[in-house]
């Protein structure tokens, strides 16, 4: 059995629809000192050498989106290398969520330039290949669109203000399609669905539900 701090933690991706909970899933994690967090990098998609990507991305979606999703990735790929001295390992969101998720749906609505697409998509395929970056185990915060569009008003990202629903039914369907239809195979972890439909007061039972599935894997990993 090797050392903690160099055993591969038990890795978790938290992934969901825009307005979801996950960070809000995720800070309920921060209570246990044996897992590492690692929240999406937002405030560095908002300041690149005093570059406001996220805002340039939805302001101006053809002229940025290829941008954007390149530093995003970049910042993913950094989270998935990062070594955690913990059994487990909770991130928000992944490379397979940019690739299948935020650049299908930009591909797809042409706001990614063919050309564009094969780029990111051969990045996505060497690292995939090359680099060890899987999960094993994907908690899905799953929501209803129409719930989501309202919790993005109510937030008020500024960034975000723009977003039509129609954004948020394709997003929510891309995201149904790789966690509950399973149509892409290289991304094999078990997935555990919660209802993240649910509001704050009542979704502590949920977390619970899935603080027992984590925690119980991420004790299996340190004893192994
Ligand atoms: C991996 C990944 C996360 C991610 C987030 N976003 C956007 C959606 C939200 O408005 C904001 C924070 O999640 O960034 C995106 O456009 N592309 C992304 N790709």
């Amino acid at each position: 059995k090797m050392s903690a701090n160099n055993v591969k933690p038990f890795t978790v991706f938290v992934e969901g629809n825009i307005g979801s909970g996950k960070t809000t899933f995720l800070e309920h994690f921060r209570q246990f000192e044996d897992i590492t967090l690692l929240t999406e990098p937002v405030e560095m998609w908002r300041d690149l050498k005093g570059c406001n990507l996220l805002e340039l991305m939805y302001k101006d979606p053809e002229k940025w989106a290829m941008t954007f999703q390149s530093y995003v990735s970049l910042t993913m790929l950094d989270m998935h290398r990062r070594p955690a001295s913990t059994p487990v390992k909770l991130m928000e969101r992944s490379l397979f969520s940019a690739r299948y998720c935020f650049v299908e749906h930009m591909m797809r609505n042409n706001t990614l330039h063919p050309a564009q697409f094969a780029v990111l998509d051969e990045w996505f395929r060497f690292i995939q290949h090359n680099i060890p970056i899987d999960a094993d185990l994907i908690v899905y915060l799953k929501t209803s669109p129409s719930i989501v569009y309202q919790r993005i008003k109510k937030r008020a990202r500024s960034e975000e203000q723009c977003v039509p629903l129609s954004y948020i039914e394709e997003l929510h369907r891309l995201h149904e399609d790789w966690l509950i239809n399973r149509i892409h195979a290289e991304c094999p972890a078990p997935v555990l669905v919660l209802d993240a439909d649910l509001d704050l007061s009542q979704i502590t039972d949920e977390y619970k539900r899935s603080e027992h599935q984590i925690l119980r894997k991420a004790v299996n990993v340190v004893m192994s």
